[in-house]
């Protein structure tokens, strides 16, 4: 059972994933996660190597369809909904590999990105990362891992998404570069994008984040809000490993 601390789960959640398996052939990744994400929400999904959290975003981005369980977006089931069907909802997940197209330049990956109508145009990604602005006609493979994870981030911003899903946005990154991350996903929060995150980074994830979410073995095992979880050491220390923060 999923231990709850001081958790306000939305009572009309944007995001709704409910009782979701998945397999790799045989292997039985996901058991039974469930978890919600309420409109303009951040909310973390935090555990080990290997207990689903890549999984869990692979599955309701539509890459890999749940063998049982449900995956609701406002008022829709999306659960058997193809990858590009999902992202024309709202949905848009940014890889843990970036996922920049090193041939063309950041301006051409952004506006490659971009959705008809899209309330996020280039100017407004470029007032959120400078740094893309100032590297506009550089090729994507000659920027470094933290700028190719913020054109990365921009292109989803260019496909007007209700819900972004970020998965290890700044893994290996300079802590300088981390905080300029934190920031930027500070304002795009603000501007009213829910956001489902993976990130191992602690102090990160508890600097932005609003709710928890713990993953272990494929199922939820906790969930908190940020207040909570950084009160408790016993559960960051059981789950994750890290002890105090
Ligand atoms: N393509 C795949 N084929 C087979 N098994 C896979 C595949 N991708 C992941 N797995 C396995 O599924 C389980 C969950 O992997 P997943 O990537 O979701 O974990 P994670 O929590 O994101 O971990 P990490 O932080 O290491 O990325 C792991 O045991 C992993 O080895």
């Amino acid at each position: 059972m999923t231990a709850r601390i001081g958790s306000q789960r939305p009572r009309h959640p944007l995001l709704a994933v409910d009782a979701v398996h998945a397999h790799y052939g045989k292997s039985h990744v996901l058991q039974g996660v469930s978890l919600q994400v309420a409109d303009g929400e951040l909310v973390t999904l935090l555990g080990r190597n290997g207990a689903g959290k890549t999984t869990t975003l692979k599955t309701i981005a539509g890459v890999m369809p749940p063998s049982q369980g449900r995956v609701r977006f406002g008022d829709e089931e999306l659960s058997r909904l193809a990858t590009h069907q999902v992202a024309k909802r709202g949905i848009c997940l940014v890889p843990e590999h970036r996922g920049v197209f090193k041939l063309l330049t950041v301006e051409e990956n952004l506006l490659l990105g971009q959705r008809k109508n899209s309330p996020w145009q280039l100017a407004d990604v470029y007032r959120i990362f400078p740094r893309l602005k100032e590297r506009r006609n550089n090729g994507g493979g000659q920027l470094s891992g933290g700028e190719q994870k913020m054109l990365a981030i921009g292109r989803a911003l260019m496909n007007a998404p209700r819900l972004l899903m970020l998965d290890e946005p700044v893994e290996g990154l300079a802590p300088v570069i981390v905080e300029e991350i934190v920031a930027q996903l500070k304002v795009i929060r603000a501007a009213g994008v829910a956001i489902l995150l993976v990130e191992q980074n602690l102090e990160v994830c508890t600097q932005l984040a609003d709710r928890h979410y713990i993953i272990e073995q494929g199922a939820i095992v906790h969930e908190a809000t940020n207040a909570a979880f950084l009160a408790d050491d016993e559960v960051k220390d059981r789950y994750l490993g890290v002890g105090i923060l």
